[in-house]
């Protein structure tokens, strides 16, 4: 007998779709299962044919399209109807119509919801639990069975939720997956049912089983917080199959992480469970189908965010100097993250150099500048600045420490800018408020500055200050510079630093500008909003224009 693999099951396009917010079209799943695929997932959940118009043309169109390396699809579905017949039922016949090899069907477990929701007896609950699965066996589908509501169920009436499993099982099931479909539970509840249900249905743990053995699945919702957590509880205790989402998407607080699962699973378990090394490609893998959803990564989130390894405080800093496994639970190359450095008034000389090194700068031996540049950094901070979200503006100061001088491809002479509202101006209208006036404002800006041996005035029109002033600067520049053409401020963020100060608060603005294959971020700080904008978009041209290599003129 071979050992059974381990079961990573994906159901980013089923129960991930289920999140409030998300709309995923039949070629955004397309464009999502290769990437679960990439991953090493074992199932890809690709929605329910049948139900849902846009999964069933998922499934037809995947037949044709996709072909994995790792990963089958499983078709997602409920048992029959209370009262009918498994053959007769027109959504089991889409579950056998989608050509999945696996179907995976949802079946009540918990007796409150057969006799309240389903509005039948238990022993109908049973039976439409054997029928089905009898009848997509006799079709040739390898059949999943989401024991919904298990723990819940368990916990008020085990007979029946164990009944349940047992008439999936008897009736031909590969896996019954024990769900926490509330997303209540707490781990330690999680082990003693896992233990419990295990013994009593004669299921092996999963490290022991073997290839025609019953298994145990976990599929967990996350509204305790505990998600991942219980999902670790069960396998610990012997599921060999776990559900859950890339990026945790899901109904209410969503379903567990996936990526943060199997990362557990295989760094701190050691447990095999994703075919073709493909955790070292999580982060990409994570950040692309975050792009697909259209929903924003979240920085913070464990293993692939951007600020898993991403250190502010001095004393890290100078640790990781020495190791930086002193302040790492795990080395971020496994996961396909990189470590950084934050710049802030929390940072040493420590983190400068290690800042510096990641930059592409050697400071080490350069004490004195290390300490120069920390000081600069802290008095800077105290004002407003803030660095750890302006890197290009933190490299400018460090250049500017390096070398003694601040790069100047342009002198200032001026700047203005005003705004105003145009009476007749079109789509003006003089009957309107003073609210649908201000939306007719239009702002123009004028700067003198020496370049190229020069001296420019030019003017730019926007629909504010910030972006005439850009407008303005761009006209001024290009022809000396060309490489500016590419420039595009692509955000814009405003910060009131002392609210108390009314309209006299300090304000910061960071600005993240592109040149169509890297971003950057610069801060500017000032009394007043459209100074600070002209620092940071100053910083911006700069920082631009000495990455694209351009000599002063
Ligand atoms: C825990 C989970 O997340 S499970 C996944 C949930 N996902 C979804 O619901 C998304 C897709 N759902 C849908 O498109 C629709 O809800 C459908 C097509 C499934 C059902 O819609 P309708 O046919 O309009 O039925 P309606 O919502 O009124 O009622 C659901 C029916 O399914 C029955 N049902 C509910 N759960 C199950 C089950 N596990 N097994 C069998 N029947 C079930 C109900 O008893 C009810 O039957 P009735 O029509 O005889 O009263
Ligand atoms: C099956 C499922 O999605 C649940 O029980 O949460």
């Amino acid at each position: 007998m071979t050992a059974t693999p381990f079961h990573v099951y994906d159901t980013t396009l089923r129960d991930g779709a289920q999140q409030e917010g998300m709309n995923l079209s039949v070629a955004d799943k397309l464009a999502i299962a290769p990437l679960l695929d990439e991953l090493g997932v074992g199932f890809i959940e690709g929605g329910w044919p049948g139900a849902v118009p846009k999964d069933t043309e998922f499934f037809r169109r995947a037949a044709k399209e996709l072909r994995f390396s790792n990963a089958v699809l499983a078709a997602f579905g409920s048992t029959r109807k209370a009262g009918t017949r498994a053959w007769d039922d027109p959504q089991v016949r889409a579950l056998v119509d989608s050509e999945a090899p696996v179907v995976t069907l949802v079946a009540k477990s918990d007796v409150r919801h057969v006799e309240r929701a389903l509005r039948t007896t238990p022993e109908e609950g049973l039976a439409m639990i054997s029928d089905t699965v009898a009848f997509l066996v006799g079709e040739g589908r390898r059949v999943v069975v989401d024991a919904e509501h298990f723990f819940d169920g368990y916990r008020s009436d085990p007979a029946y939720s164990l009944a349940a499993a047992e008439a999936a099982f008897a009736a031909g099931a590969e896996v019954v997956t024990l769900c926490d479909t509330n997303g209540g539970m707490l781990p330690h509840w999680v082990t003693d049912v896992v233990t419990e249900v295990r013994e009593s249905l004669g299921v092996p743990h999963g490290r022991d089983a073997v290839a025609g053995d019953r298994l145990l699945g976990m599929h967990a919702h996350n509204d305790s917080g505990c998600a991942v957590a219980n999902t670790l509880a069960a396998v610990a205790a012997g599921c060999a199959h776990v559900q859950g989402t890339v990026n945790g998407y899901g109904e209410r607080t969503g379903n567990v992480d996936l990526v943060t699962v199997v990362a557990n699973l295989e760094l701190k378990h050691g447990l095999r469970t994703l075919a073709g090394g493909g955790l070292e490609e999580a982060t990409r893998i994570a950040h692309a189908v975050a792009e697909i959803t259209n929903i924003s990564p979240y920085a913070r989130q464990p293993y692939v965010g951007a600020s898993a390894f991403a250190h502010k405080a001095g004393l890290h800093a100078s640790a990781i100097k020495v190791d930086p496994d002193l302040y790492q639970h795990i080395d971020p190359t496994a996961v396909g993250n990189d470590m950084r450095m934050l710049v802030s008034d929390m940072a040493g000389r420590a983190s400068i150099e290690l800042k510096g090194r990641e930059l592409g700068y050697d400071l080490s031996g350069q004490g004195d500048l290390l300490t120069r540049v920390t000081t600069r950094v802290k008095d800077a901070e105290a004002r407003g600045y803030t660095y750890d979200a302006a890197d290009a503006s933190f490299e400018l100061l460090l250049r500017e420490e390096l070398t003694g001088t601040r790069q100047t491809y342009f002198r200032v002479e001026s700047w203005r800018t005003i705004v105003e509202t145009v009476a007749g101006a079109p789509g003006h209208d003089t009957a309107h408020d003073a609210a649908s006036r201000d939306a007719d404002a239009v702002a123009e800006a004028t700067v003198k500055l020496h370049a190229g041996g020069e001296r420019v005035v030019e003017t730019g029109e926007g629909n504010g200050p910030v972006n005439a002033l850009d407008q303005a600067l761009r006209s001024a520049l290009t022809r000396v510079y060309p490489a500016i053409e590419k420039f595009e401020l692509i955000d814009f963020k405003v910060r009131i630093l002392d609210a108390q100060q009314g309209t006299d608060a300090t304000t910061r603005v960071l600005v993240e500008t592109t040149d169509g294959q890297h971003s950057w971020s610069t801060v500017g700080v000032g009394p007043n909003v459209i100074e600070a904008a002209w620092e940071s978009l100053i910083d911006a041209y700069v920082y631009g224009l000495l990455h694209a290599g351009a000599e002063p003129r």
